[in-house]
């Protein structure tokens, strides 16, 4: 692809509720200078969610546009809402040799690793199942039968975890961020010679 291999792209991919939101935080909290994907979503803002911050929420023409010009990196849809990652702004961050953190589910994961192989995924599982339950409705932003369905694709979900390079259990949050910021800095392993160049 491009000349010079740019710097690390890391997706963390994990079931509703087990804490992606709140490890990346902490890692935020922790190193602000920790560059992360802002989303387009259809999804309704919850409440304190903000438009540019949590997400970019965007009608479903708007979305339609996005795809049309190729805006996106990758996108899927989601329990009933789509969801994409912005090309440009990640283009724009690995240019300036630094990495970019991407936080979205599965089939967008996918898409990364088949667009950029190089990217390392990162999977964010819970200690137990009963866990992953109570995490979801502990954090009561969904009603019950979204929790349902969440939950029906957290289960597909864990059983993908073999697709991916590394996992972390979020047993702490502190615990998995400082496992997750070790993973975002961390030399790619791959290719050959060091890995400055693809040819
Ligand atoms: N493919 C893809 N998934 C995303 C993107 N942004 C967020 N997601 C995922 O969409 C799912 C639902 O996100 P959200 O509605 O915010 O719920 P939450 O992650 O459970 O708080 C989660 O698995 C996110 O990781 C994106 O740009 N692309
Ligand atoms: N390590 C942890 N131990 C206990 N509770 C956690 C942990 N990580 C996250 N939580 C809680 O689980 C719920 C879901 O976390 P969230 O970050 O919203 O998940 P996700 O973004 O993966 O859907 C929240 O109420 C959060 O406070």
């Amino acid at each position: 692809m491009a000349a010079a291999t740019p710097a690390r792209l890391t997706v963390l991919s994990g079931p509703s509720g087990v804490g992606k939101g709140t490890v990346v935080a902490e890692v935020r909290r922790r190193h602000p200078e920790v560059w992360v994907s802002v989303s387009a979503t259809t999804r309704r803002p919850r409440p304190g969610e903000v438009d540019g911050v949590h997400y970019h929420f965007v009608s479903a023409a708007e979305f339609d546009r996005l795809i049309a010009t190729e805006g996106l990196l990758e996108w899927a849809e989601y329990a009933g809402n789509r969801y994409g990652t912005p090309l440009a702004p990640v283009q724009a961050q690995l240019a300036t040799g630094r990495p970019a953190l991407l936080e979205i589910e599965l089939q967008g994961a996918r898409q990364v690793r088949a667009r950029a192989p190089e990217a390392q995924l990162v999977f964010l599982a819970p200690p137990s199942w009963a866990e992953l339950v109570s995490r979801l409705a502990g954090r009561g932003s969904e009603p019950a039968a979204v929790q349902e369905r969440r939950l029906a694709i957290a289960q597909a979900e864990l059983d993908s975890s073999g697709e991916f390079d590394v996992v972390v259990v979020n047993d702490d949050v502190a615990r998995a961020a400082d496992e997750l910021v070790g993973l975002l800095t961390a030399p790619s392993p791959g290719p050959p010679a060091g890995g400055s160049a693809h040819e």
